[in-house]
């Protein structure tokens, strides 16, 4: 049998067994998953970026740890305050960098831990799960589920407020640098907005698209068309996206890249832009809803499926 982790930099043990994984996917943004709930199991960047790899590995946007939150530094912390956030998130892009935050793996964690029986969602309950932005709170909706993914937040406030506008971004395909906003979503985003789909469908995106000034921690950029009309006859407002996804390159979808498209979107619109959103994706659509938290802040809820598409087991070097 072949084994492709004789191929990274870093060899890494795998028990003599070898390490079960599951393969999943929301809106066509992939994922390996993988249960560890003493957080014992490899994880170093060879080890993701070799498990990543679409030729030599089983090939993902991105590599999903289900730890025990009290397995972790960062899980204990949140058990402070919330108890009830019994497993971890542990998120890492593609490339083996760490994120705070994946909008579409959160649905397709929280699908994981119930097809492996260790978490439970009653209808009409909510699973508490710890990530490095906090603890998100899924619930079960229409065509999967349904995430609160707390509040937005500008990167460059002052610049975002007086001009609407932070920085500029180069972009393969367009000859113009275009204007836009950087927005957290406990990770951050660049939003730009196009005048049409033809801009978007000849956008390059093999590259980064260069932001000036680029956020502290990097940033994922998001392209996006604006419906016309913006708001349909049913007050939901709609946008087009792609996406170039920090430590991945371009995803067929992100999650919190379409909050925070439909955030900027919805700050560009002004007042009586409306709360609900549809953002479609080359992946899919998801929905995009903002709503006032119980913390008194403007809350973004991301919702749509997730799909668990096999079970496989990880060969060990030898
Ligand atoms: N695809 C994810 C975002 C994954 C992390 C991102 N690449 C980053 O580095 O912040 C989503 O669905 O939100």
């Amino acid at each position: 049998m072949t084994d492709f982790l004789a191929e990274t930099t870093t060899p890494t043990a795998l028990p003599p067994t070898g390490l079960p994984f599951t393969k999943g996917h929301g809106t066509g943004n992939d994922f390996v998953l993988t249960l560890d709930p003493d957080g014992t199991g490899p994880i170093d960047p060879a080890f993701v970026a070799a498990v990543c790899d679409r030729h030599r590995g089983i090939g993902a946007d991105g590599y999903i740890r289900a730890v025990r939150s009290a397995a972790l530094p960062e899980g204990r912390a949140l058990l402070q305050t919330e108890p009830r956030a019994e497993w971890f998130m542990d998120y890492r892009n593609g490339d083996g960098s760490v994120s705070e935050m994946c909008g579409n793996g959160v649905r397709v964690f929280a699908h994981f831990l119930l097809a492996k029986g260790v978490a439970e969602l009653p209808e009409g309950g909510e699973l508490a799960v710890g990530t490095r932005a906090g603890v998100k709170r899924v619930t079960r909706s229409g065509d999967g589920y349904a995430v609160d993914m707390g509040p937005w937040e500008f990167i460059f406030p002052d610049a975002a407020v007086a001009r609407g506008m932070d920085s500029l971004v180069d972009i393969g395909g367009l000859d113009v640098d275009r204007p836009a906003l950087s927005i957290s979503m406990g990770n951050p985003h660049t939003v730009v907005a196009l005048a049409e789909q033809a801009e978007l469908d000849r956008t390059e995106l093999h590259r980064a698209p260069a932001v000036q000034p680029v956020p502290p921690a990097g940033t994922n950029v998001e392209l996006v068309v604006p419906s016309d009309p913006l708001v349909g006859s049913d007050g939901v407002g709609r946008l087009t996206m792609r996406v170039h996804e920090r430590g991945v390159g371009e995803t067929q979808s992100c999650g919190t890249g379409a909050c925070a498209a439909a955030a900027g979107t919805r700050f560009w619109a002004g007042e009586g832009a409306p709360a609900q959103w549809l953002v479609a994706v080359p992946g899919g659509v998801v929905g995009v809803t903002f709503f006032d938290g119980p913390d008194n802040r403007e809350h973004v809820q991301l919702s749509g499926p997730a799909v668990l598409v096999a079970d496989g087991t990880l060969l060990p070097a030898g």
